[in-house]
């Protein structure tokens, strides 16, 4: 497709394919899709994992008031809230979960790479960040576990039975649905912004991108 034609995500999508490749395709995932996890690095992403979901959601409850403030189509509100929503199962979820693998959630101490993870997130709450930016970082964020985890679903894939069930929670289709509507927000967001906005969302996608690298990367280091 013509570059002019395309939306934005999808021609950094295009631009970027390495490094989302990377973020998408980690030696973590790769070694749940082939079944040659070592259940020590999954006990780590989830307690990880964990840590991190707590830290989301004032992120996602930030984006939510720059929707309400700063966005022109009534719609977003409910798609964000609808995810927030979302949050709070997902972590009773992990909770449920570390409970069944053995995990200590309150002993839970957070890696460096989760550190600097959420430390990022937290300076994509301040005021002054662009609604269009910070809708942006939030749809990559997760693009990246929806494509990850369907991955380990897909055609081929020998995922273990007893990691199924975390498979599906982001490679569902209605999780993937999700992420199509923060995308669509993203890029009709993108279409009206300056050149200055649409430099700052290129990079952070980018950061949101190597910031899932390294996340991988520490739980499969465990
Ligand atoms: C590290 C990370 N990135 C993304 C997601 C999806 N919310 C997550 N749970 N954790």
């Amino acid at each position: 497709m013509d570059e002019e034609m395309m939306n934005m995500t999808e021609a950094w999508l295009r631009n970027h394919r390495l490094l989302y490749t990377g973020a998408t395709r980690s030696p973590f995932i790769l070694s749940i899709h082939d079944a040659t996890i070592n259940f020590v690095s999954f006990k780590t992403w989830l307690a990880q994992d964990y840590l991190f979901v707590r830290a989301f959601v004032p992120f996602v409850a930030s984006i939510l008031i720059k929707a309400c403030k700063e966005s022109d189509d009534d719609g977003d509100m409910e798609i964000i809230l609808g995810g927030m929503a979302a949050l709070e199962d997902e972590i009773n979820w992990f909770k449920r979960e570390a409970t069944n693998w053995g995990i200590s959630l309150s002993e839970v101490v957070p890696q460096q790479a989760n550190i600097n993870y959420c430390r990022f997130l937290e300076s994509l709450m301040s005021p002054e960040v662009e609604y269009t930016v910070a809708i942006t970082a939030f749809w990559a964020t997760e693009a990246v576990y929806q494509e990850s985890f369907a991955h380990c679903l897909g055609e081929g894939s020998k995922t273990p039975p007893e990691l199924k069930e975390t498979c599906a929670r982001w490679g569902n289709e209605g999780f993937g649905l999700y992420c199509q509507s923060l995308q669509r927000i993203a890029d009709r967001c993108l279409r009206t912004a300056s050149e200055e906005e649409l430099k700052k969302a290129e990079v952070l996608f980018l950061s949101v991108l190597e910031h899932e690298v390294e996340f991988w990367n520490m739980s499969m280091a465990a």
